[in-house]
């Protein structure tokens, strides 16, 4: 379970500009199952998720992950959990251009200090159980749409997370790669990944994703929007 205790996200705060990105969100997120993160443009959906995943501190708030605290953990720890606990999914998949498939697969894993060989057969491995092992010494610039997702999904996954973190992940897919996609969660979620994904995307909100929704507005959860 990751437990998130009134949570709050304050971008520039005490200045003319202040954002209250997150605002006192408390939220349960359930170990092996899915969790939608639904609402408006500018509602902190990508901000909790970078709260969730250690990619930012809150300004206020705490967040649990199996009973840890780890809302005060100094960064080398923090960056120790986000390295093995999450995979990250992007909205444009950010794979880096100029060198291929199989290297942006394995970025993610090289500060773990791991053998070059292991890694790369570990890479591959994953490539091919997204089916597009034959890609891997393509470049990033030569692939489809449909192979970059794969490729984008593999790169989340090399470390073997417990969680995977997706924002937005179908906002640049057409119908077919979309329902593609949600293909390779149901795979994932066979194995046993509990998954987080924001999206206003109704493919992904009406689909069988949506084990627990979450409704934000204005970075607050709307009362009464969390179904399981
Ligand atoms: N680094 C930042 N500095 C200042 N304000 C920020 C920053 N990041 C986000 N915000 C603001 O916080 C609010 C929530 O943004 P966030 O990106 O979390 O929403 P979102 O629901 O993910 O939106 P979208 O669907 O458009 O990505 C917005 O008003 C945004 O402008």
């Amino acid at each position: 379970m990751i437990s998130i205790h009134n949570i709050s996200k304050v971008f520039n705060a005490g200045r003319p500009n202040e954002v209250t990105a997150v605002g006192g969100v408390s939220l349960d997120v359930r170990m092996e199952q899915t969790t939608i993160l639904k609402g408006p443009s500018g509602s902190g959906k990508t901000t909790l998720l970078g709260l969730i995943g250690c990619m930012a501190r809150p300004s206020a708030g705490r967040i649990f992950l199996k009973q840890r605290e780890i809302t005060s953990l100094p960064e080398r720890f923090l960056t120790d959990i986000r390295r093995t606990t999450f995979g990250f999914i992007f909205q444009q998949c950010n794979l880096i251009k100029g060198i291929t498939a199989l290297e942006n697969v394995m970025l993610p894993a090289y500060p773990t200090g791991e053998k070059f060989s292991t890694l790369r057969g570990r890479a591959q491995a994953t490539l091919a159980m997204l089916g597009v092992e034959k890609r891997a010494e393509a470049k990033i610039e030569w692939l489809s749409g449909g192979e970059a997702q794969r490729v984008a999904v593999a790169r989340a996954l090399i470390n073997n997370p417990a969680v995977i973190i997706a924002d937005e992940p179908t906002a640049h897919l057409d119908t077919k790669l979309s329902l593609e996609f949600i293909g390779i969660m149901r795979e994932l979620k066979s194995r046993g990944t509990t998954i987080i994904i924001a999206s206003h995307d109704p493919i992904i909100c009406e689909s069988w994703l949506a084990e627990q929704v979450v409704e934000l507005r204005d970075g607050r959860i709307v009362a009464g929007a969390t179904m399981s």
